[in-house]
Order: C-alpha cells, then sequence, then structure tokens
C-alpha cells in the first residue's frame, strides 16, 4: 500500500480524488488540509510553486491539486484564478463576464504535482476537459460545477451523479495519468 498526502483545503477535491482512486489502486490517501499562499503565473508554475511549499511544510512526499477553468474568449482566463472570480462573481456573474463574447466555450483543466519530498522538482499530471459556460443548472455543490456544462453530454457537472462527472471530468483524467505514474514507479 503506497501512501500519499494529498495537500488541500477543499473538501470537494478530496472527496472525488477518494472516490476515483477507490477504484483499484493500491494508493492510500490521507489529507493535510492546509491553506498554502499560491504564486501568480501559469497553471503549470502555479501548480509547481503550491507543491514545492507543500512538500516543505510536510517534510515528505505529497500530491497538490489545482484546477483551472479556462474561458476560450478570454484566451484561457480566468484560469488559475478562477476561485477568486468565483467567490467575487458567482455563477451568474461568471455568465456576465462572457455576454459581449460569441463564444461561450470553457474547459476545465486539472494539474496534480508530486513531489518525493523537499528539495526535489515536482512532476506534473494534466488533465482538460472541454464544454462550456451556462446559467448555473443542478445541485450547486461544488464550486463552479453548475455552469459547466461538458461538451457531449448536454450536462453540467452538477446534473451530473457523482459517477458520471468522475467517469469524464477533468480530475479523473489527471488522476489516471498520476495513477499510472506512481504504478511505474513502484515497480
Ligand atoms: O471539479 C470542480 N468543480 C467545480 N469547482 C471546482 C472543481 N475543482 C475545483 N473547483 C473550484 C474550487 C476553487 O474555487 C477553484 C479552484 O481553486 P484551487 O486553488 O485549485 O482550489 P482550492 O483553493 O479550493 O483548494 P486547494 O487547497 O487544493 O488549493 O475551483
Ligand atoms: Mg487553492
Amino acid at each position: 500500500m503506497q501512501r500519499l498526502v494529498f495537500v488541500t483545503g477543499n473538501a470537494g477535491k478530496l472527496r472525488e480524488v477518494k472516490a476515483i482512486l477507490l477504484q483499484g489502486t493500491p494508493i492510500e490517501i490521507t489529507s493535510q488540509a492546509l491553506d498554502i499562499p499560491e504564486v501568480q503565473g501559469s497553471t503549470q508554475e502555479v501548480a509547481r510553486e503550491k507543491c514545492r511549499r507543500a512538500a516543505d511544510l510536510i517534510g515528505g512526499p505529497c500530491i497538490t491539486e489545482d484546477t483551472a477553468l479556462c474561458f476560450k474568449a478570454l484566451n484561457g482566463l480566468p484560469g488559475p484564478y478562477i476561485k477568486y472570480f468565483l467567490t467575487e462573481l458567482g455563477h451568474d456573474g461568471l455568465n456576465k463576464m462572457l455576454a459581449g463574447f460569441d463564444t461561450k466555450d470553457a474547459w476545465a483543466l486539472c494539474t496534480f504535482a508530486y513531489s518525493a519530498g523537499p528539495g526535489t522538482e515536482p512532476v506534473l499530471f494534466e488533465g482538460r476537459t472541454d464544454g462550456r459556460i451556462v446559467p448555473a443548472r443542478g445541485t450547486a455543490n461544488f464550486g463552479w460545477d453548475a455552469v459547466f456544462e461538458a461538451e457531449g453530454t448536454g450536462r453540467t457537472y452538477a446534473e451530473m451523479t457523482p459517477e458520471d462527472k468522475n467517469g469524464l471530468s477533468h480530475r479523473y483524467r489527471a488522476l489516471a495519468k498520476l495513477k499510472e505514474y506512481l504504478a511505474s514507479a513502484n515497480q
């Protein structure tokens, strides 16, 4: 059994990561809720730096995760800053940001970072799910789930069962790569 500390302050992320990883992996996730300061920059820079700081804080191997929500009309913004946009503007405000643009296309991007311990360079695993921004639909219990309609489904994440979301989400796709990496590193 491989033990990994997932450093996150977000209960929704932890719930989904546990559900996805339970499907046949010898990885046990424990978590520490630390709110790590996040630098500005590309999604990769943000992810690397957060993981470095987390490894320093816990003094051992860990994973961290960053989620970006990227609007095509805005060249990928808000991207890694979506948390602040969501807090300040809400679901309605995110829709209004796109009012003057023809395309509501968007993508959700998840970046897991794995650090083998303090002083090591984090390795990144990205997963992306395409979709578009729509007026809120469904049970809004996690972040921007209600305003993100996943391509080809006609449903927002908030209208899906957890199983359906976890079968096609940005997080699921990134975790699949992390799982594969950990499995081969363990041989
Ligand atoms: O699947 C998702 N469906 C809907 N909303 C989501 C999802 N995943 C993250 N979110 C939200 C949480 C936060 O408002 C922002 C990401 O910000 P982000 O810094 O990565 O997360 P966080 O600060 O809440 O937790 P952490 O302690 O792991 O950094 O998007
Ligand atoms: Mg954060």
